[in-house]
């Protein structure tokens, strides 16, 4: 199977294009007013209508309430909605139940003690984003550009599709899928030439090493 990325945290339909055209599988848009990445409901409409068939748009939304995620799948045309806070797993099945959309659920991860999780959301969720756990002083629970100890996930199965996330970048994300065997990948702040500003450059040379990585044998070495 090929590598599929997403990238997420786009602003501008200028990003949007470059990203497809760069063979990115997933456009994530991100709902959290704190983040430098953040967009309106009506933004994000805008942005999801420019994407080309085949490029998968992903709402991401932090403990969002009914009503915000009412709003958005009533305006935005998204594929998948990506659960980043602390949602319970109650909480993302309800989700999934109500809107009928494929949900994904970012775990994040520090020491082995958070494996168990992933285990958990893994039989409600339709896909695991193994993401590095927030620094306690963040104010974003993601995009903080902060790879984790690939080591803990090196070689594991959870009962459904995982992306890995955390700190990659154009130079590193070789070496990620060589060691942890992922076969999805997400990125933000590695495609950023500032905060929020994504680089039409530096997307392309991630897509482009990502999938040359997945064209390599995925024997994890350690
Ligand atoms: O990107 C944000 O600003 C953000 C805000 C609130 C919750 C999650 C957020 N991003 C989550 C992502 O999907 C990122 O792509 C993922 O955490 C990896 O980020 P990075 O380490 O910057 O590549």
């Amino acid at each position: 199977m090929d590598i599929q990325v997403k990238i997420c945290g786009l602003r501008t339909p200028e990003d949007v294009a470059v990203v497809a055209e760069a063979g990115a599988r997933y456009a994530g848009f991100v709902f959290f007013p704190k983040s430098p990445r953040a967009v309106t409901v009506t933004q994000a409409r805008a942005l999801a209508l420019s994407a080309p068939v085949g490029l998968a748009k992903v709402a991401l939304v932090v403990n969002a309430d009914d009503a915000l995620l009412d709003e958005i799948c009533a305006e935005v045309p998204v594929d998948m909605l990506q659960l980043h806070g602390t949602e319970s797993v109650e909480r993302v099945a309800q989700i999934r139940a109500r809107y009928g959309l494929p949900v994904m659920k970012a775990v994040g991860v520090a020491s082995e003690g958070d494996l168990p999780a992933l285990e958990a959301y893994g039989k409600v969720a339709d896909q695991l984003l193994v993401d590095a756990k927030a620094p306690k002083d963040s104010v974003l629970p993601g995009g903080n550009g902060l790879a984790f100890d690939w080591r803990l996930v090196a070689g594991r199965r959870w009962p459904v599709p995982w992306m890995l996330a955390g700190g990659l970048t154009p130079e590193n994300v070789a070496e990620a899928v060589r060691r942890t065997g992922a076969r999805q990948l997400d990125v933000s702040s590695g495609v950023e030439s500032g905060p929020g500003e994504k680089s039409p450059e530096l997307i392309r040379a991630f897509v482009r090493a990502a999938h040359s990585a997945g064209a390599e044998p995925a024997v994890p070495r350690l």
